[in-house]
């Protein structure tokens, strides 16, 4: 009898998987749902990611034979054509992204023929040989012939090695939409811990979700020129005590921002606190402040500090 076999562990399969496509498609939404928790920040309003976050799927297998799997994802900023040095650094680094992942998700919500910025990422696409798989997501509200429209569209690309129709919001389809990564990865280191979901310090994620409820709060005339840095963290027994700036380009949009006698600011605020409170498991003191730098998206000094420069 061999009796090695019982000591035997499970085969790790692992790799880097990159969840591309358009602003405002779904992405932070599918690698919620997949995780399960709350790492990438959601909102309506178009261009909400722009750091590259990642998120860690491990499943131990239950039992012998089955492998074990870890899955790290990459949600990529969404990718446009570059209208400022901030653009350029976003669609830079998707397509660096591409590269470095074992497989890659696009995900898409409508035809080709829309005309949405699909095709400049196809254009980028073709450029790897990575293996890609497409999602159709948000299929909850897509008409059936227009789903097929779109399905068809892409296959007769002929560059997906498997099209999936999902909705993210619902949870969808995400265990197939898994299955198929699974089967495109093969025998890997364990590259983090198994109870870990990110490699991000909570710090960023605080200033993420600061930025995300300033973003959902902010009335449209307001652009996408705010960024939020964290000035003071200080975490004692059971109190956070968080000290945010929200940047914007323009002094009219300070104005916005802080809102008539501090409510919207104050809003943004309390609606902050809820979530880290949830998030860090302690009570929080957050205190956030509005400044003005100018053109802050087209300053170089301005995007390294902000986190935003990809030069090695
Ligand atoms: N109806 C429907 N809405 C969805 C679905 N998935 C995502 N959404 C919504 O679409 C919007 C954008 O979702 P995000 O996950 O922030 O999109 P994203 O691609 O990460 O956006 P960027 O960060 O701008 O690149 C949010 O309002 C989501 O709630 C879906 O399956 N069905």
């Amino acid at each position: 009898m061999d009796l090695s076999c019982n000591k035997r562990r499970n085969r790790l399969k692992s790799g880097f998987i990159g969840i591309i496509g358009r602003p405002n498609v779904g992405k932070s939404t599918l690698m919620n749902a997949i995780l399960g928790e709350k790492i990438s920040i959601a909102t309506d309003k178009p261009q909400t990611t722009r750091n590259s976050i990642r998120g860690i799927y491990t499943r131990m297998a239950e039992t012998k034979g089955q492998d074990d799997v870890q899955m790290i994802f990459i949600d990529t900023p969404g990718i446009h054509k570059p209208k400022n040095k901030l653009g350029s650094y976003m669609t830079g680094m998707a397509v660096n992204t591409f590269r470095e992942v074992e497989v890659i998700v696009l995900l898409v919500d409508d035809e080709l023929s829309a005309g949405t910025g699909d095709k400049y990422i196809l254009d980028l696409l073709r450029e790897v040989d990575t293996p890609k798989i497409l999602v159709i997501n948000k299929i909850d509200k897509l008409e059936p012939e227009k789903y097929r429209r779109i399905y068809e569209e892409y296959q007769s690309l002929n560059m997906f090695q498997a099209i999936f129709g999902a909705a993210a919001i619902q949870g969808k389809n995400v265990d197939a939409i898994l299955k198929e990564i699974e089967g495109s990865l093969e025998e890997g280191p364990m590259y983090f811990p198994a109870d870990m979901v990110t490699d991000h310090p909570e710090r960023f994620i605080v200033s993420e979700i600061i930025r995300e409820k300033a973003l959902l709060y902010l009335e449209q005339e307001v652009p996408h020129g705010i960024a939020v840095e964290i000035e003071s963290y200080k975490e004692e027994k059971n109190l956070t005590s968080i000290g945010a700036v929200i940047y914007c380009e323009r002094k009219s949009h300070k104005g916005i921002i802080i809102g008539k006698e501090g409510k919207k600011l104050k809003g943004i605020g309390k609606s902050a606190r809820m979530e880290i409170e949830a998030l860090l498991g302690s009570k929080v003191f957050l205190e956030l402040w509005v400044k003005v730098k100018e053109n802050w998206r087209d300053s170089d000094f301005a995007l390294s500090n902000f986190g935003y420069d990809n030069r090695e």
